[in-house]
């Protein structure tokens, strides 16, 4: 979840809509533009809540819109919503956390500068913090002057606020430090709720800022598979070695060390096939086969030369991660022409970090002053996606060879954004 996906956070309303009512409303909310949304349902039990909650956490899935359930951290857990959303008197933040993992988003309300601070230490994704104005949904208090400004001056979280917020006093909220506003009865009891949230996520960009595809401030990507055309020569290398000494690979060997790094898949050779060599022999005998590749074989993927040269007229730096090592995907980036495009090379073999480690990401932006939410990181492997998007990166989903269904469909349900090729990757940086 990024601070901008609370800029028009819909709170869902049970008291008067469930069932189809409640999914027809929700639905236009969501084509108006609403950037989150919370099942909140304070009467219905677990049981009888269940299939709206499923049904909203569907069609949020196909809005791209985060999903969390008020109160019941189990709830979420089991229908795998996006996280929950946790009051004073609710779960304990440390139990959640525990229950839902590191990477799911917890909410939690916040009243006054302690609570937000104790939020912030236990590990919140962001904070509620209302009621802003008196509220027709709920009884709720509203805040002392001055506490929302001292929240948001103190802390480091993402703020929403709430509490009666409507079209005529959004506007009081402007410089306060908030990043969005969470509604129930201004969109929920509108008479036309397409035009209102369209009419309120107008407003909302205009007061904490634009929502969505701004250009970002730097861009990561796959030099092997996405940017060239090398697919075909990482597939060969376990087999080209294993026939060398005598051996048949296995039928799926090359969709299993897909997912590895070049120590790694020359460790996976050693531990299960009976070979001669030990693993740097195995990885000098890749690395060969690779430098051969590169130098006589390797091209520029269709749409990598136009992706590029937009990006540089837009002023945007690339950094190419690769699982080569830098020395060869240097050469790779030579050969193929894309060197001096690429403000930079990162990789997994130089620093033994494969990517299931946020480091490597962070690493990219050693030599660049950018803020991570700003900076897109373009993934055809879903490790690498769920690694830079728990590092606080926007991340886009691309398709490459070698991909199966499986991890495309996983790619496309947990990236902020897909990405069909690198002509549509080229319009987003336009
Ligand atoms: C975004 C957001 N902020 C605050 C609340 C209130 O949570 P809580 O204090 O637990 O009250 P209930 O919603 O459970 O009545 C919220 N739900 N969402
Ligand atoms: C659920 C909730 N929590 C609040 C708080 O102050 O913590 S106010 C509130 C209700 C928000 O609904 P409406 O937009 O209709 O006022
Ligand atoms: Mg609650």
């Amino acid at each position: 979840m990024k601070a901008e996906d609370l800029r028009l956070y819909a709170i869902t309303d049970c008291a008067h809509y469930t069932g189809q009512a409640l999914i027809d409303r929700t639905k236009a909310l969501l084509e108006g533009g609403i950037t989150m949304l919370q099942f909140r349902d304070k009467t219905r039990g677990r049981e009888a809540a269940r299939p709206d909650a499923e049904a909203l956490l569907a069609l949020c899935r196909a809005y791209r819109v985060p999903f969390v359930i008020n109160d019941d951290v189990e709830l979420a857990r089991e229908i795998g919503a996006d996280g929950v959303h946790l009051g004073q008197d609710d779960a304990a933040l440390r139990l959640a956390r525990m229950k839902l993992g590191p990477d799911k988003v917890i909410g939690i309300s916040a009243h006054n500068l302690a609570e937000a601070q104790e939020a912030q230490a236990g590990g919140a994704t962001y904070l509620g913090c209302g009621a802003v104005f008196p509220s027709q949904s709920k009884d709720a208090a509203c805040l002392a002057p001055g506490v929302l400004k001292e929240i948001t001056d103190t802390i480091d979280l993402p703020v929403v606020a709430i509490g009666g917020i409507t079209g005529d006093n959004l506007d009081q909220l402007a410089g306060l430090g908030c990043d969005g506003a969470a509604v129930i009865s201004a969109l929920y009891g509108a008479g036309d709720p397409l035009a209102a949230t369209k009419a309120l996520r107008a407003q909302a960009e205009a007061i904490f800022g634009p929502y969505g595809a701004g250009k970002p401030q730097a861009l990561i990507i796959p030099l092997d598979r996405v940017l060239c055309d090398t697919h075909a020569a990482w597939a060969a290398l376990a087999e080209t070695y294993l026939t060398g000494v005598g051996k048949a690979a296995g039928p799926d060997l090359a969709a299993i060390l897909r997912q590895r790094t070049l120590a790694a898949s020359a460790a996976y050779i050693k531990h299960n096939y009976s070979v001669p060599d030990g693993i740097s022999q195995i990885l000098y005998e890749f690395d060969y086969d690779l430098e051969d590749y590169y130098r006589r074989q390797a091209r520029l993927q269709p749409g990598a030369q136009a992706f590029l040269d937009q990006c540089r007229t837009a002023g945007i730096p690339v950094i190419a991660l690769s699982d080569a090592s830098s020395d060869l995907a240097g050469l790779l980036a030579d050969c193929t022409g894309c060197a001096d495009a690429l403000a930079g090379i990162i990789s997994t073999a130089d620093g033994h970090l494969d990517r299931t480690e946020p480091a490597l990401y962070r690493q990219a932006l050693a030599d660049i002053e950018a803020d991570p939410n700003q900076v897109w990181v373009v993934e055809d492997h879903i490790d690498g996606l769920r690694t830079a998007h728990r590092a606080g990166f926007t991340t886009l989903a691309i398709p490459a060879e070698g991909q199966d269904d499986h991890e495309w469909s996983r790619l496309q349900a947990e990236a902020d954004q897909v990405v069909e090729s690198l002509a549509a990757l080229k319009d987003l940086v336009k």
